[in-house]
């Protein structure tokens, strides 16, 4: 089953073109890792996949009404602003919102996607807290525990473990491993590329606005793009606990 198809994506802001010719095809059970530079255009790809943006180009996310393409895919922004005094339970709630008609009461489903997603995320000791008076890092497990609940068969995220502490960020990583074990699929930008490497099962690397390679984190991340990408020398190796990968310094 494919959950997402782009053709020819592109987009162009002020007479700048910031995407080109993106191609691709997200099947079930993947955690896709959209790595690049800073600007490289991870951000647009995802905007422009979602109809936030409008692209040039096919992408079957963009077709869709909003409620129904809110049961498609759970987006997670890069901007965590949490503007609402609310409890964390009733914030993650928000997530069933397209799940629910006008004016419909949440229900047993509901709350329990809810419950799912706060022990998903670590968050039971927070529940009852208001979510405006969590630190930065609760609050982004929060946005984060929202768009699980949403219960979509592909969540988007951009840069969600930006500010996480180290254990955290691991453990939203193998939450992602959980959702493509169901058989749902995770599209999520990142610049940790040691985490991208191990955690991902696909790597879309995009450099100026253009997907420049696609495959395993084996077959992306080489020494030469690493090199040639982000214009730094690293060390990748294969072990037999995974893929480990030291940065070592600036080239050039
Ligand atoms: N509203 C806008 N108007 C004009 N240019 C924009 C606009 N938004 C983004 N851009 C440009 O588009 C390019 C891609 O930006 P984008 O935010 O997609 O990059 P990114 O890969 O997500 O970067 P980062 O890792 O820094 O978050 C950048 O050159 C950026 O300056």
């Amino acid at each position: 089953m494919t959950l997402l198809t782009l053709r020819e994506l592109g987009v162009t802001r002020r007479g700048r073109t910031v995407l080109q010719g993106i191609n691709l095809r997200v099947g079930t059970g993947e955690i896709v890792g959209l790595i690049g530079p800073n600007g490289a255009g991870k951000t647009t790809l995802m905007r422009a996949a979602l109809g936030l943006i409008p692209p040039t180009g096919h992408s079957s996310l963009a077709q869709l009404a909003p409620r129904a393409r809110g049961r498609a895919v759970a987006w997670l922004p890069q901007a965590r602003e949490i503007a609402w005094q609310v409890d964390v339970a009733t914030l993650i709630l928000l997530g069933r919102t397209p799940h629910l008609a006008t004016g419909q009461k949440p229900n047993a489903t509901d709350r329990a996607a809810v419950d799912r997603a706060i022990a998903r995320m670590d968050l039971s000791a927070f529940r009852d807290r208001t979510a405006t008076r969590l630190s930065g890092g609760e609050q982004a497990r929060v946005l984060i525990a929202r768009a699980l609940a949403q219960d979509a068969p592909l969540l988007m995220a951009d840069e969600p473990i930006a500010g996480l502490d180290l254990a955290h960020q691991i453990g939203t990583m193998k939450r992602f491993a959980d959702l493509a074990a169901e058989g749902r699929s995770v599209i999520v930008s990142l610049h940790d590329l040691g985490l991208a490497a191990r955690h991902c099962t696909r790597l879309v690397v995009i450099d100026k606005g253009r997907m420049v390679a696609d495959g395993t984190p084996l077959e992306t991340l080489t020494q030469t793009l690493v090199r040639d990408v982000f214009g730094v020398d690293a060390l990748v190796q294969a072990t037999p606990d995974g893929i480990l990968f030291q940065p070592r310094d600036i080239v050039g």
